[in-house]
């Protein structure tokens, strides 16, 4: 294990490499929101999958433009869901989303004509060839790459892959992971009265609510005391529960009740590192147990805990989703802001439209590690490089959302 602090971009590099990629596996359409593609869906099928009118009005033909004032007769009527039918020279009556006869090539709007009888039609405005005709393929044609390998599954995929009728995809496995809290000031239970020196737990409901946006499935959740016994306990528990990746919170720094590092020695864990030249989350713990078991120990103060699952846990979850890693936008700081040196600093952050529309950066108030109130106002965190310490108003810095799945919407109407 490295005994002195690492720098956050050496430590990554560990645990990518700790890290690797789940097999893929089949997935019903209806199931699959929120996965990420395993391989790529090509289309089998044109969309729309045959020529149909965009309006309701009448389908005719022609060579050229076909002029106003010209009267057609009314051969038949095509309505959406009708199939083929065989046109000779007159106009249909058609409607919106129906198939367009043979040997029809456009349609006019029904409101610019003029019906003169059941079997008469007059045009009042002219036709060129393709007007209002929705052509076979023209938005997806056959054989079309439609997806890519690495597409997180929204809505709107879900949408095409309907219209396609891929009933199943491939999808990444996704990996299992348990939560463990330490800590016997934590309370679960909301009900329960707080005696002096407890506290509520919140990084547990925080990261079991986190980790299935971040594509995981949190298979065991477990609070644990201050107690070495019932925490590798706890873990064994994780383990037979099929986790993959184990998350702690509390119990990774110099307190004397800080038994993590020394219970993952009993269990035989590999420690890959411990403590990160980052703020907050810097005694941060990542070590392997048998079966290549991840383990992140995250500092127990809740913005540790965090930025601990942003910046080390989500980067492990990219690879085993098969996903690259992410590349941060670059966005003005509002105001100036100035830290410490040697140290990389996480920042709860609001992204904003100014009035100008600009795109800028505010770095909250209450940055200390124990304030929770402003990740609530967050919706994204800046980055600081450990060698930099002032930065002037308008300066870029790296910006990411907060989570890996989801960018931020920026607020609006900031002077
Ligand atoms: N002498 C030193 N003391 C501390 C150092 C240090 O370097 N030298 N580092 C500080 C830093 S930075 C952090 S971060 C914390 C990390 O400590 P632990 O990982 O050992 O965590 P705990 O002591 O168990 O808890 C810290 C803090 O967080 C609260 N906590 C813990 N779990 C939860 C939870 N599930 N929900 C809400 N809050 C939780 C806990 O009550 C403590 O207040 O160590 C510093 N000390
Ligand atoms: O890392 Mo600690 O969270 O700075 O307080």
């Amino acid at each position: 294990m490295s005994q002195e602090t690492l720098a956050y971009e050496d430590a990554l590099r560990i645990v990518l490499g700790a890290s690797t990629r789940l097999p893929a596996e089949d997935c019903p359409t209806r199931a699959c929101l929120g996965r990420v593609l395993a391989t790529p869906v090509i289309s089998d099928a044109d969309l729309p999958p045959f020529d149909n009118s965009a309006m309701d009005g009448f389908a005719l033909c022609g060579n050229s433009t076909v002029p106003a004032g010209i009267e057609l007769d009314i051969e038949g009527e095509q309505a959406a869901g009708d199939g083929i039918a065989h046109a000779r020279n007159g106009a249909w009556e058609i409607m919106t989303g129906a198939r367009l006869p043979d040997g029809l090539d456009r349609v006019i709007p029904v409101e610019q004509t003029e019906r003169l009888s059941s079997k008469r039609v007059r045009l009042l405005a002219d036709v060129e060839t393709g007007q209002n005709v929705r052509n076979a393929g023209s938005d997806v044609a056959e054989g079309e790459n439609v997806l890519a390998a690495g597409t997180v599954l929204q809505p709107q995929h879900l949408m095409l892959l309907a219209a396609l009728g891929v009933g199943n995809v491939s999808v990444a496995e996704r990996p299992r992971v348990a939560v463990l809290c330490t800590g016997r000031e934590l309370i679960d239970d909301p009900a329960q009265m707080l005696a002096p020196g407890q506290i509520r737990n919140s990084n547990g409901p925080f990261l079991a609510a986190r980790l299935p946006l971040a594509g995981a499935d949190v298979v065991h959740v477990e609070t644990v005391g201050d107690d070495a016994a019932a925490f590798e306990a706890a873990l064994r528990r994780a383990l037979s529960a099929g986790a993959k990746v184990i998350v702690t919170s509390g119990a990774v720094s110099m307190g004397r009740y800080d038994f993590v590092p020394q219970a993952l020695e009993r269990l035989g864990a590999q420690t890959l590192f411990h403590k990160v030249a980052i703020r907050p989350g810097k005694p941060l713990l990542f070590a392997k147990l048998p079966g290549d078991v991840l383990l992140f120990g995250l500092p127990g103060n809740p913005i540790a805990v965090a930025v601990g699952l942003r910046f080390f846990v989500e980067p492990a979850l990219r690879v085993m989703l098969g996903l690259s890693q992410e590349t941060p936008r670059r966005v003005p700081l509002s105001k100036p802001y100035s830290k410490k040196p040697r140290l990389r600093f996480h920042l709860k952050s609001c992204l904003h439209i100014d009035i100008q529309g600009r795109l800028a950066l505010e770095v909250l108030e209450g940055q200390e590690s124990y304030r929770i109130r402003p990740l609530s106002d967050a919706n994204a965190w800046a980055v600081v490089p450990a060698d930099v310490d002032a930065l002037p108003a308008g300066a870029l810095v790296d910006v990411h959302g907060v989570g890996h799945l989801e960018f931020p919407l920026p607020c609006e109407g900031i002077a």
